[in-house]
């Protein structure tokens, strides 16, 4: 798809890249010192969208941490969760004792990191906590804790830095409401 037909579909620039790169910078520095002086923290991204959010964060730390990356599938390829998970691809890390941050990129009903929360923690990981670039609180269905937030939204279809539609745009390098005429019909 041609970059401008891309930038025609977005009816508003939501997060600017200026905004996300201060507040990556914010998320990363806050993380770095809350776990300087913690023991086997493993950074875990839920592919594909988180995966743009967890090399950003994990890039900007000043501390080392392992990372690894999980495929779950709720959303499949549309616009609405079929709240039923599945394993594409698994950690290669066994998580027994490791404290795990899970780095998404956004939670909507809350199903996805409710569901990984028990996994994680039925798996014997040590501590489970996580950074979200953004949250749809409007969605919400299940309670999860998120111990980092980028940003709040409102209840928009949102693409970019990681989103997708139907697998585009999660490559533009701002989030910007799709749309409806891209998915209307
Ligand atoms: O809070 P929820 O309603 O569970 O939604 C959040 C999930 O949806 C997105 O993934 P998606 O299933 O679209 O897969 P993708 O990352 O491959 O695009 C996102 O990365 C979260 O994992
Ligand atoms: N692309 C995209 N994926 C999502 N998954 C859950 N909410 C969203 C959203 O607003 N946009």
């Amino acid at each position: 798809m041609k970059y401008d037909d891309v930038k025609d579909s977005i009816s508003q620039v939501l997060i600017s890249h200026e905004e996300l790169d201060s507040k990556l910078d914010e998320l990363a520095a806050q993380i770095s010192q809350d776990y300087a002086d913690v023991d086997n923290l493993l950074c875990i991204g839920v592919l594909k969208g988180a995966a743009y959010t967890l090399v950003s964060v994990t890039r900007r730390m000043s501390i080392s941490t392992p990372v690894d990356f999980m495929s779950l599938s709720s959303y499949g390829s549309g616009m609405e969760s079929s709240h039923t998970i599945t394993v594409r691809s698994d950690l290669t890390t066994d998580v027994a004792g490791k404290n795990v941050l899970i780095l998404e990129d956004i939670v909507d009903s809350g199903y996805t990191l409710n569901w990984l929360i028990a996994e994680l923690k039925r798996r014997g990981a040590a501590s489970v906590k996580v950074m979200a670039l953004l949250s749809k609180p409007e969605r919400r269905e299940y309670e999860v804790p998120i111990d980092y937030l980028g940003f709040t939204i409102p209840n928009e279809f949102v693409v970019g830095f990681g989103m997708d539609y139907n697998d585009h745009y999660r490559n533009l390098d701002f989030i910007g409401v799709l749309d409806p005429k891209v998915y209307a019909n």
